[in-house]
Order: C-alpha cells, then sequence, then structure tokens
C-alpha cells in the first residue's frame, strides 16, 4: 500500500514538473536574457518598419532563401533582413498594427522567466490573440480605402481578406455590427464584471437623463473610477485563485513525505514471532528539518502598513539547550524491554513483536500480543510493570488507536529539553498555513507538535502547580509572537496571579488590547477582569454586526474583503486583529467572583469562534466546581499536564492518563476524542524577555488597542446615586420600550435608540433607580420588574 502511493506519488511529480535543466537557475537566467533582448529586437524591427517598409518592400519580394544568403541584398530596416523579413511578415502579411500585442505577449513571457508575474499566462495569450484578431479586422474595415496607396496595410493580410469577405456576405452595416458585436462579447469574457459595468453606465446614464443634477460630470468621473477599480479587483481575485491552485498543488505533493511512507513500510513488514523476541528499534530522526524564517508574503491591501518597518523576533534570542540532552542507550532500551516482557510472561502474556520508538522524554514500546490473549489484562498490570520497570509515569494505551498494537510509554531515564528554537525553526511550524499557528513541542516520534488556535477554538489548560502550565502558556504566546504581525494580533492577558504574564506588560503597546483609561495593561483586579470579559462581549457583538453588514461569515472572509478593499471604512469597517485572551489562574477568578466571570466567558466561549476572538483558560485546581460543565462544554480542546489524581485527569479530559505524566512540560492533548502525548517546548524566562524586548524597541502603536468602553454596572455603583432629576431625554422611551418588551439590556437601547452604550448604560441605570428594572446581573439582561403600561405610566408621572 505504502510502496504503491510513494509510486503514485513519483509518478505524480514527473507528471507535473518541468525537465530538470529547465528549473536550473541558470539555464533560466540565459533563456530570460535571450527572450528580452528577441523582444527589444522584433521591437524596433516593427518600429523601423513603419520607415523604411516602403523603401525595402522590392528587396523583399525575392525568394526568403535567395533573401538571406545574398550579402548584396541590403535593406533599410534597421534590424536587417532578418527584421524587415520578419516585420513585412507579421505586419503586412498578417494582422498590421495589431501585430504590436505580440510584443505586449513576449514581454510578459520575458517578466515571468524573471520570475515577475503580472498575470496569467494563459489569459494572457489567449486575450492577446484575441485582441490582435479582432483589432486587425477592425483596422482593415475602417481603414481600407485610407491606405490603398500606401506600402502598409494597417489591418494586415489577414484583416483585409476577413473584412473583404465580410463585407461582401453581409454589407458594410452587417460587417460593423459584427465588429461591435465581437468587441463587446471579447469585453464580456475577458472582464468577468464588464456586464454589471455596462449595467451601470445605463442605469446612471438613465439616472441622469431624469435628475438635472448639477455635478453631472463629476458622479459620471466617481463611477467610471470605481467601476474600473471594480474590475481590477476582480481579476486580482482571479489571479489569486489560480495562485491558490498551485499551491495546492505543491502541498498535494507533500502530503505524503517520503519518511512517512518508510515508516509505514516498516510497521506493515510481517514479523517472525519467536521465542527470543528481537527489539525493533524504531529510528525516527532526532533532528526535525529546520528552515530559516519565512514570512508570508504582503496582500493587497497590507493592514501591517502602520508598522511596515516591524521585524519579527529573530530565532537567536531563543537558547537551544543542548547541555541536557542525551539519548536511550541501547542498554536501557534492552533492559526495559527484557522487563516487559518478563513481567507480561508472568501473568501468562505472550506477545509476538515489541518495538521501541524513542521519544524526547518517554519511550513507546508497542507490542502485539499472542492471538487470544485479551487487552484488558495488560491494561490492568499497569502497575505492575510500573514496579518492574521500577520507573514512575508507565502508561499503557491498549490498544494504540488505528495501530493494532498496544503502546507502553516508559520515562527514559534522562529525559531530553525540546527547546523552543527547535521548535520555532522546524520546518513544519515555519511553513505552516496556519492562521494562529502555535507550537507546542514534539510528539513521541519526534515530530513537531503544532496547532491551529483557529480551529480549537478555545482551550483549557490545567494541570497541577509546578509542572510546566506556565511555560506551556509561554511557549502558546512565543509561537504567536514569532508568527505575528502587531496588526494581526491582540493578546488579552489576565492574571490574578500577577506575576506570571508580567513580563509581556512590555509589549503593550505592539500586542496587548485593554480597556480605555486602564493604566494597567496586564489585568490582574477582579473587577477590572468582569468589564474587561464584559467589554469583550460588546466588542464580540459590534464584531458580528460589522460581519452581517460585510455578508462574510467568519472573520477570514470578512478581512479578505476588507484587505481588497471591498469594504469602505466609512460605513465602520476596520481591520479585525485576531484577539486571544489568555487566563492565568482561572481558578482564582470563579473563587472570587464566580457566575460574574462564568457567564461572560461561556458566552465568547460559545460564540466567539468567527469573529476571532479566542480563549486559552489555565488552573492548577481541576476540580468541578471550576471546571464545571458550562466550561467543559465550551472548551473542547484541553491540555493535561500532570496532576495528582485519576479523578483531576477525569475532570479535565474525561479520561485518566494525565495522572502517569511524568511532569516537566509531560502533557495530554485531547483534540477530539484522541489523546496525544507531547513533551511541551521549553523556553525560559530570559529568552521570553529577550523576545519581548526586541519587540518593544521597535516602532509601536502609540497606545494598547483599546477595547470598547464597559460600563461598570457593578452592584457597588448602586442606584442610589442616580439623580432622577437629571434623567436624559430618552428616558421615557426607553422605559416603554424595556416594558412592552419585557427585556432591560443595555445594548437593546443601544440599538433600538442608535446610541452609544455610554449613554444606554446611563439610561438602564436610571430605570434601576427609578425601579423599573433590577440590578446587574452579569452579562444577563436585567429584570423587568414593570409588567404592563398602565404601571408604567403612572410611575413615570410620579417620577
Ligand atoms: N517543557 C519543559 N521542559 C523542561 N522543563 C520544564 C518544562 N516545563 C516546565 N519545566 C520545569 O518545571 C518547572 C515548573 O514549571 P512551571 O513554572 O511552568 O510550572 P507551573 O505548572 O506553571 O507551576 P505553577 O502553577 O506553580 O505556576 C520549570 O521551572 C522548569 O524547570
Amino acid at each position: 500500500m505504502a510502496k504503491k502511493k510513494k509510486t503514485n506519488n513519483t509518478k505524480a511529480k514527473s507528471r507535473f514538473s518541468a525537465p530538470k535543466f529547465l528549473s536550473d537557475e541558470r539555464t533560466k537566467f540565459l533563456f530570460g536574457i535571450a527572450l528580452s533582448l528577441f523582444t527589444i529586437y522584433i521591437g524596433l524591427a516593427f518600429v523601423s518598419f513603419f520607415f523604411t517598409g516602403g523603401a525595402d518592400q522590392s528587396k523583399l519580394d525575392i525568394k526568403w532563401l535567395e533573401l538571406i544568403t545574398d550579402s548584396k541584398v541590403r535593406v533599410e530596416n534597421w534590424t536587417g533582413k532578418t527584421g524587415a523579413y520578419i516585420s513585412n511578415l507579421v505586419i503586412n502579411k498578417g494582422f498590421g498594427i495589431a501585430s504590436f500585442s505580440f510584443l505586449y505577449l513576449l514581454v510578459v513571457l520575458s517578466l515571468r522567466i524573471w520570475g515577475v508575474k503580472i498575470q496569467s499566462l494563459r489569459k494572457t495569450i489567449i486575450n492577446t490573440l484575441l485582441f490582435c484578431i479582432w483589432f486587425s479586422v477592425f483596422m482593415s474595415f475602417t481603414f481600407v480605402q485610407s491606405t490603398s496607396h500606401s506600402f502598409l496595410f494597417l489591418g494586415g493580410i489577414h484583416g483585409y481578406f476577413i473584412s473583404e469577405w465580410l463585407v461582401s456576405l453581409i454589407g458594410n452595416v452587417g460587417t460593423l455590427f459584427l465588429i461591435v458585436l465581437s468587441f463587446l462579447t471579447f469585453i464580456t469574457f475577458a472582464f468577468q464584471n464588464s456586464i454589471s459595468f455596462f449595467k451601470k453606465i445605463f442605469s446612471s446614464k438613465s439616472k441622469t437623463d431624469h435628475k438635472e443634477s448639477q455635478d453631472f460630470s463629476k458622479s459620471d468621473e466617481d463611477e467610471t473610477e470605481s467601476l474600473t477599480s471594480s474590475i481590477h479587483s476582480l481579476n486580482d481575485e482571479q489571479e489569486d485563485k489560480e495562485g491558490e491552485d498551485d499551491d495546492e498543488l505543491i502541498i498535494n505533493s507533500e502530503i505524503f513525505p517520503e519518511e512517512e511512507i518508510i515508516l509505514q513500510q516498516e510497521v506493515n513488514d510481517p514479523k517472525t514471532a519467536g521465542e527470543d523476541l528481537e527489539l525493533k528499534i524504531e529510528s525516527v530522526s532526532k533532528q526535525e528539518e529546520t528552515v530559516s524564517i519565512q514570512r508570508r508574503p504582503m496582500e493587497d491591501f497590507d493592514p501591517t502598513l502602520d508598522l511596515s518597518n516591524y521585524k519579527y523576533p529573530p530565532i537567536e534570542l531563543l537558547e537551544a539547550h543542548h547541555a541536557s540532552n542525551s539519548s536511550v542507550s541501547k542498554e536501557e532500551l534492552e533492559s526495559n524491554k527484557d522487563k516487559i516482557v518478563e513481567t507480561l510472561r508472568h501473568y501468562k502474556i505472550e506477545i509476538t513483536q515489541i518495538k521501541a520508538t524513542i521519544g524526547p522524554t518517554i519511550t513507546l514500546y508497542e507490542i502485539v500480543p499472542a492471538p487470544g490473549v485479551r487487552i484488558s489484562k495488560i491494561k490492568n498490570l499497569e502497575d505492575d510493570i510500573a514496579l518492574s520497570l521500577s520507573a514512575l509515569g508507565i502508561r499503557i494505551i491498549a490498544p494504540i488507536p488505528g495501530k493494532g498494537t498496544i503502546g507502553i510509554e516508559v520515562p527514559n531515564r534522562t529525559p531530553e529539553i525540546v527547546s523552543m528554537k527547535n521548535i520555532i525553526s522546524s520546518k513544519k511550524f515555519q511553513e505552516s498555513t496556519h492562521a494562529l499557528p502555535v507550537a507546542l513541542g514534539k510528539t513521541i516520534s519526534n515530530e513537531t507538535y503544532t496547532l491551529d488556535l483557529t480551529k480549537m477554538p478555545h482551550l483549557l489548560v490545567a494541570g497541577a502547580t509546578g509542572q510546566g502550565k506556565s511555560v506551556g502558556l509561554n511557549a502558546i504566546i512565543t509561537s504567536l509572537l514569532y508568527k505575528m504581525h502587531p496588526s494581526q494580533l491582540k493578546f488579552v492577558l489576565i492574571d490574578p496571579k500577577k506575576v506570571e504574564l508580567s513580563i509581556y506588560s512590555t509589549i503593550e503597546k505592539h500586542f496587548l488590547a485593554k480597556l480605555p483609561g486602564e493604566e494597567e495593561p496586564i489585568i490582574t483586579d477582579i473587577h477590572k477582569v468582569i468589564a474587561t470579559l464584559n467589554s469583550l462581549c460588546i466588542e464580540m457583538d459590534s464584531r458580528y454586526d460589522l460581519l452581517k453588514k460585510a455578508h462574510a461569515r467568519n472573520i477570514k472572509e470578512y478581512n479578505t474583503k476588507f484587505v481588497k478593499r471591498n469594504l469602505n471604512p466609512e460605513n465602520g469597517h476596520r481591520y479585525l486583529p485576531y484577539i486571544v485572551v489568555i487566563i492565568d489562574e482561572f481558578a482564582d477568578l470563579i473563587m472570587t467572583a464566580g457566575k460574574e466571570v462564568e457567564t461572560p466567558i461561556a458566552r465568547i466561549a460559545q460564540l466567539a469562534r468567527a469573529i476571532g476572538i479566542h480563549m486559552i483558560i489555565a488552573t492548577q485546581r481541576p476540580s468541578t466546581n471550576i471546571i464545571t460543565g458550562v466550561i467543559k462544554a465550551n472548551f473542547p480542546a484541553r491540555i493535561a499536564f500532570k496532576v495528582a489524581s485519576m479523578i483531576d485527569s477525569r475532570t479535565i479530559l474525561d479520561s485518566p492518563g494525565a495522572n502517569q505524566l511524568i511532569g516537566r512540560g509531560d502533557m495530554l492533548i485531547s483534540l477530539t476524542s484522541e489523546l496525544v502525548r507531547v513533551q511541551c517546548a521549553f523556553v525560559d524566562t530570559p529568552e521570553v524577555e529577550a523576545v519581548t524586548e526586541f519587540i518593544q524597541k521597535q516602532q509601536s502603536y502609540p497606545t494598547a488597542m483599546f477595547l470598547p468602553e464597559y460600563v461598570g454596572e457593578s452592584s457597588e455603583n448602586s442606584a442610589m446615586d442616580i439623580d432622577l432629576q437629571k434623567r436624559d431625554a430618552l428616558f421615557e422611551d426607553a422605559a416603554r420600550l424595556v416594558v412592552s418588551s419585557q427585556q432591560g439590556s443595555t445594548s437593546g437601547i443601544q440599538r433600538r435608540f442608535s446610541i452609544g452604550y455610554n449613554r444606554a448604560g446611563r439610561i438602564v441605570d436610571q430605570l434601576e433607580a427609578a425601579g423599573i428594572v433590577g440590578p446587574f446581573e452579569g452579562s444577563k439582561a436585567r429584570q423587568v420588574l414593570i409588567q404592563d403600561e398602565y404601571s408604567l405610566e403612572k410611575l413615570l408621572s410620579n417620577v
């Protein structure tokens, strides 16, 4: 099977790839030069033909062979006999002055060889040829009389014959109509939105006919301008699609990397069972391919333009952490294998095959039990095997999903540190096309493990204290800092412990978002946390409104439209950066504020996926009163570091396993139902500081990104302070709205009366003071205390 794939793959490659010498840089270079010179030569020949064609004509009437062999024959054309001959052939005997379009084709071709892609080649060739044919007929038909005494056929012989034939067939009027029709057909197919262009021309024309508009000429101009730009943008879109196709081809060819195929082959190799089992050691390349950091190409409208000189942090800021790395010795592997086999035999379990895959901190022994052995029997021997190996953190996976083997994970005696440097520079991370790429560490087979945060779409991180949670969060933030531009990503950092995330306060103006008027970029105070989370809910609502207005289904579509300049900033549209909310000690928040934080978090978690707000919440207390059902339901992606008990593991992952981890960054990741064991990349505080310092030194935005203002509807800001004598002008109308709809939400009033959030908030406070709505209840709408309009009117007359 694997072989088949491989041959198919190579076949596909050979079918699609050009001969090797053609892709050679030197061949391309020389070919490019040759074609450019040839283009100039032909250009000169054509131009010269206009001046010298008459004089040369008689000399060109001899046979071609004679012309080139007889050196006595001299011509006036600046490019000699060849140029004169080609010009005469292409212009006079061919397409007339329309032949100049061939020069355009040659220029496009030369540029393509030099690597400059201005248009799709196929489209250019087809359009140019069609235009050339049409134009030559048009020129012949239009100027047939005026050039009858000249040596030059403006439409060439081709145009002359076709137009003569058409005139004889359908007459002058018919030919004229046909020429106009064919021109419109050409335009319609060459430019996709030309129909709407024409429609707009006609509609604007009819409008102006009816309306005696004074600035007639101005509006017309505008119209044309916008249409031209829409034609451009459409062309660009098409180009992009074609570009995407190219990309897809490359990606497809990378779907089955060779290493993987070889690996599969090994697994499928039939292996004879024997008394003395031979240990097969899976050789997984320790050093994954690394690449120098490459940046994504810029798009039409460049959201990064404000900080166009921004430099991404260089990889040298991170450390390699090589010092303590050592590999697992053959003796260690053999001895572990013997102990596993011995323990299993002790319980009368025979195995037919055993294979070891060495990971950075653990080694996976895969065994194939003899027929008839019950898998649950092996699963129950976890403790016995751990005892015989005298190792902590043995985990048995029975069976390994999709492999048909049983896995026994045994910690290595000397674990290796997986450095962030290695992970960031890995090809997999550098070439990842994820919208929010996160590099977490290495899997058991030494592969870099990356995630797309937008797909999660929220992440729950839990683990006992000291097991690597903070390092894990730093790894996530660092990998995002290495891949994203400040205009594309903002963090909201919430850290009740006050110390863990403070390291990032220096990049406030580049990468952080906070409430307006806040001093501290990292949110530590519980009241501010509540305000920030509610403010994020407002931001979420306003983003949804923008998406609705733009007819976009998600932030990606919206931003693409914005980048293509299809959305007008004057209508409130703006480039939407992704917002990643990181809460370091979630348990603290739930303990102190309970529902007040749980509700907005759940709301964001449920709805924010499409509009680019993603949450990562971390906790060291994985108990059910912290990770509640609501939270669990909304955080399908979870990471568990080592926890104390199986119950904790179940709370986080819905299955045991996290209690058997070895700590120091050893983690289990649950995305779907499957668990993946990954060694988290290690990034030390000085490394993070170096990265943030590098960013901080660069030009920044004037402030952090401001989240929408949230009116502190906190209970302390009580209704008692409100003076009802200074009621808002909309107070009574708002009261009627609230009572008739029986909904006391600030945003409802804001929308209904098209007023700002602050004013709507003040009105709601006044309504509360007047006893029309109840007190603030988190992000839920307030209770309406007046049931009918009659009671309301009575109350209003007394206020
Ligand atoms: N990926 C890793 N590789 C190697 N060592 C690690 C890794 N992650 C953590 N460690 C070690 O474990 C120690 C504790 O890690 P960390 O501070 O991240 O734990 P924590 O779970 O955040 O603890 P707390 O909850 O108390 O903040 C680190 O100082 C480091 O020595």
